[in-house]
């Protein structure tokens, strides 16, 4: 028998993750998704070929749920989904977060629940995937969490106690990169150059650091220093992010995000 895999809720991050699992070579057959709105359901079929069915007939039907509504809909979800889970099916929640705990307290005692942190580079099959097992969730559980999550990205097993600071830093680290672009394309404005100009720019830049980040095997410091020649350039630039404060704010908002994702923890906030 083929294993069917459930998205339930299938937004921003459901579809991502819909879509690499199709690239990934999963069939559209063994896929099942659930929408809120009909318009949203009958999109997400002609755009992949899968089945949208009802949150209980997803429960029903497929050995793997993978739940992406937003946490302040979870717990309205589980209240529909919990009579029709059966206790052996695999919980997947991709929710910020809400503890492993409250998806056990809600559903028939023993089932497996797997806690991930993705990010929106799933489109790209370069996602973050950061993944922790419920207290029922078994190695099994975990490879197969990875196998699903690896086809778009890295995966990395953390213990759920650091699930709020993964989620500060990975899920929502794409919006710092995007929001630092969008200010450095500005401050190109401000030096004189065309808006499209300032943006490609500054994307190459950002993406050959971003590679040499991850394939030099070498320290941000000691490639930071590469650039920083003596009486140079870069060098007047740091002074002022460091006047600014901006290693300070970096670590404030971070702080923030996972402060937020510690109170979001009840689903109902
Ligand atoms: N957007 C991001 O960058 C990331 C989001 N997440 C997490 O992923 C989850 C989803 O986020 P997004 O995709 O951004 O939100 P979204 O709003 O795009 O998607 C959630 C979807 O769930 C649907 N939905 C809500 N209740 C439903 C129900 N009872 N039955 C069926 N569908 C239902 C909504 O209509 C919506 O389409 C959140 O829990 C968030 O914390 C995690 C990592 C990154
Ligand atoms: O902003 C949020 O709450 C979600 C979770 C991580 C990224 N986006």
């Amino acid at each position: 028998m083929t294993e069917k895999v459930a998205v339930l809720g299938t937004g921003k991050i459901g579809e991502a993750l819909l879509s690499g699992m199709i690239r990934g070579g999963w069939s559209p057959s063994d896929l099942l998704v659930t929408a809120r709105r009909p318009e949203r359901a009958e999109e997400l079929r002609a755009r992949y070929g899968v089945e949208a069915v009802s949150n209980a007939e997803a429960a029903k039907a497929a050995e793997t749920l993978i739940l992406t509504v937003k946490p302040q809909d979870m717990g309205a979800l589980l209240d529909e989904l919990a009579p029709h889970v059966p206790a052996d099916r695999l919980v997947v929640s991709g929710a910020a977060g809400i503890p492993t705990s409250f998806f056990e307290a809600r559903l028939a005692a023993g089932t497996p629940v797997v806690r991930v942190m993705t990010n929106t580079p799933a489109l790209v099959d370069e996602a973050m995937s950061v993944i922790s097992a419920g207290s029922h969730a078994t190695e099994e559980h975990l490879a197969h969490t990875e196998a699903i999550f690896g086809g778009v990205g890295k995966t990395l097993r953390v213990p759920e106690s650091q699930q709020d600071a993964a989620t500060a830093l990975s899920g929502s680290g794409p919006a710092y990169f995007y929001f630092l672009v969008e200010a450095m394309t500005d401050a190109g404005i401000l030096l004189g150059l065309p808006r499209d100009k300032a943006h490609d720019l500054i994307v190459q830049a950002a993406i050959g650091a971003a590679v040499m980040l991850r394939d030099s095997d070498q320290h941000p410091v000691t490639l930071r220093e590469a650039v920083t020649s003596p009486a140079g350039t870069t060098i007047n630039a740091i002074r002022e992010l460091e006047s600014h404060g901006v290693r300070a704010a970096l670590i404030a908002a971070l702080e923030a995000a996972r402060d937020r994702s510690r109170e979001l923890a009840s689903g109902n906030s």
